[in-house]
């Protein structure tokens, strides 16, 4: 008897075609999760630190008390973004919509440290790296020259460490110390294997940050190095008990 599969491929093409309508529309999302971040719209509803929810134009009265912004297509970002569990929508009887932070939504928001992982997310979509994504395919073509380099001449930890940055911490340390640090704390609370050890290396420890939170935590280690390369470690911070080792050798994470 010949079997009745009409329904399957109907189910499974409509999966298909919503897959690549989803697929085709992808870079949507993180596009509208940078916008919202160069607002600063996270630390808009956390102001008050009650993560109470607001509406975009009550956003836009917090990031542009001057005015002069488009809370209509704010809130098309907010909207894009709740269904990537960034946001809650709130919806009242009266059809207003408000925005909460979610958990992940939080954690884009600068703690007391100023830190976040917003950092990690902006370096991961700053102009440099998007100049060398459309080159991507010419790497199966001619892999001799790294997309990055194709594009921007120099290679991505080169640009990021001479890049003219007159922040107190430059963009690439507070990229990894956002994403590290919380970690870090996290590891600190249920891993003692710190104990007894006088000297800890920590290879590509970008800024020191973390290794300074193990030697804070763990003062029987008495001497710390941060083993990275020249131009990193030229711009890290001093921190006593630290002491920076000079490696040039390429090596991949
Ligand atoms: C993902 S980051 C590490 C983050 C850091 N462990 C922290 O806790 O914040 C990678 C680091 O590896 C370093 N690195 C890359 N190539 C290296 C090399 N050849 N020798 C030493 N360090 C290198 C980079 O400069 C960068 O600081």
């Amino acid at each position: 008897m010949k079997k009745d599969v009409s329904n399957t491929i109907g189910k499974s093409e409509n999966e298909a075609r919503l897959a690549i309508l989803e697929l085709a529309h992808m870079m949507s999302v993180p596009m509208s999760l940078i916008a919202v971040l160069n607002l600063k719209v996270p630390e808009a509803i956390m102001q008050d630190g009650s993560n109470t929810p607001l509406s975009a134009a009550q956003i836009l009265a917090r990031i542009r008390p001057h005015g002069g912004a488009d809370a209509e297509n704010l809130q098309r970002l907010l909207r894009l973004l709740t269904s990537y569990d960034i946001f809650d929508e709130h919806l009242s009887c009266s059809g207003q919509r408000k925005y909460s932070l979610t958990h992940i939504g939080k954690s884009l928001a600068d703690d007391d440290q100023g830190l976040s992982y917003a950092y990690y997310m902006l370096q991961h979509h700053e102009d440099a790296l998007m100049r060398a994504w459309p080159l991507v395919g010419e790497a199966v073509e001619d892999p001799s020259v790294e997309p990055f380099v194709k594009a921007n001449g120099v290679s991505a930890i080169e640009y990021h460490t001479k890049k003219p940055d007159d922040n107190v911490m430059p963009s690439i340390y507070k990229s990894f110390a956002g994403m590290c640090v919380p970690f870090m704390m996290e590891m600190l609370q249920v891993y003692d294997g710190f104990k007894g050890v006088e000297t800890l290396v920590d290879v590509g420890g970008n800024s020191g940050i973390t290794l300074r939170m193990i030697m804070d935590n763990y003062p029987n280690v008495r001497k710390g190095i941060n083993f990275d390369l020249p131009d990193m470690v030229a711009r890290a911070p001093n921190i006593p008990g630290i002491y920076v080792y000079l490696y040039s050798r390429s090596f991949s994470f």
